[in-house]
């Protein structure tokens, strides 16, 4: 789809802003983001490592721990601020209703216990049940996500998995309680491509079995291709580009999302050929005033330096967060107020060379 949907979002974040107050200053991890994720689809958040996307996910859940601090903004589940809850609300929410699968499942599992008793755990957490039926929702779930030999393998350690077999684990944690919303975090990072296939093919069964909403975590664009419906591009704390999958890759509206793009590996390309967006990442203790992509943006103007530009809509169900984007109307108050030269007036002259401006 590439029209947003009609119907109310499942979440809702608006202007979140989450800092990390250390002894190097202060870190904007994420700085005014803002994005929906809509009844059973997926949406793909994806940027550069220290985009702040993890980061995004934890403050949606509240776990933001000192000295971190979620300073700002809201995040609507179905209707209610989850940033308004108590830690026992959220506790009750976390598993139950989102539940979230972390990047490294060596970290995320206990090597002491085996992968059957972690996951019956879980469910011994959230729901009421005897040993014996965890046990057997235990077994249901390592065969739905593609463990083989669940009834034997319910009762091997972690380090006798492989590293997609832990992965396919921690999902089933993640799965236990049968989420409305599942945030997956990198979760195919450490594996190879066709682990990595397995693995999305596995959630795109769940998905369909549980009828939960994913919001996927990666850097990776391909994977968004392959798997998303709608997207949301993180730089610099915030979500700068947003479009259903199909309208984004045919049309990038953001120099960011262009430059991700170009650094997509193609089973054809030489490797040589790959152009890795130029630049650095930018420092979030010091981000660059203006619009913060301006220092590594080949269409940047002198009022990219000192504008920083709102995510507003650029056409119908897509939205971008560059003066140059055409359609990104300022309106004329904004202007005087805010001092950005437009030439003529609103909407802002599209950059001329024809890149920023599609
Ligand atoms: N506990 C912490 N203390 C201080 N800074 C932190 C902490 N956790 C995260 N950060 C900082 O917040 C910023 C955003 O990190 P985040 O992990 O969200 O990025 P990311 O886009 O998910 O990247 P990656 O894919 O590498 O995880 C980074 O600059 C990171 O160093």
């Amino acid at each position: 789809m590439s029209a947003e949907p009609d119907e109310q979002p499942v979440l809702e974040i608006r202007d979140l802003v989450t800092r990390f107050y250390t002894d190097e200053g202060t870190v904007k991890a994420v700085d005014g983001s803002s994005f929906d994720l809509y009844e059973g689809e997926t949406l793909g958040i994806v940027g550069e490592s220290g985009s702040g996307k993890s980061v995004t996910a934890l403050s949606m859940l509240q776990l933001v721990d000192s000295p971190g601090r979620i300073e700002r903004g809201s995040v609507r589940y179905r209707g209610d601020d989850l940033l308004e809850k108590s830690e026992a609300e959220m506790r009750s929410i976390r598993g139950n209703d989102i539940a979230m699968m972390f990047q490294d499942p060596m970290t995320s599992l206990n090597p002491v216990f085996t992968v059957g008793d972690q996951i019956s755990r879980v469910i011994k957490t959230h729901q009421d049940v005897s040993d014996a039926t965890a046990r057997e929702r235990t077994i249901e779930l390592m065969a739905d996500v593609g463990i083989p030999e669940p009834t034997s393998r319910v009762d091997n350690y972690p380090h006798q998995f492989s590293g997609g077999m832990r992965q396919r684990a921690l999902l089933a944690m993640a799965i236990s309680c049968e989420p409305d919303v599942l945030i997956a975090d990198e979760p195919t990072t450490a594996l190879d491509v066709t682990i990595e296939a397995q693995i999305f093919n596995v959630l795109d069964k769940l998905q369909e079995k549980y009828g939960m909403s994913i919001i996927l975590i990666t850097h990776d664009l391909g994977v968004v291709a392959g798997t998303c419906d709608r997207v949301a591009v993180a730089y610099g704390g915030r979500v700068v580009e947003r479009a259903g999958v199909d309208a984004l890759f045919e049309n990038p509206r953001h120099p960011y999302t262009r430059g991700l793009m170009r650094s997509i590996p193609r089973l054809t390309d030489d490797t040589d050929r790959l152009t890795p967006v130029k630049g650095d990442v930018p420092n979030l203790t010091d981000l660059p005033s203006g619009c913060s992509f301006h220092p590594r943006c080949p269409h940047a103007t002198a009022e990219c330096e000192s504008y920083d530009p709102e995510l507003r809509e650029v056409e119908p169900g897509r939205e971008a967060a560059c003066l140059h984007a055409r359609g990104y109307n300022l309106s004329k108050s904004t202007i005087e107020t805010e001092g950005v030269q437009a030439d003529g007036g609103s909407p802002v002259t599209p950059a001329t060379d024809g890149g920023a401006s599609q």
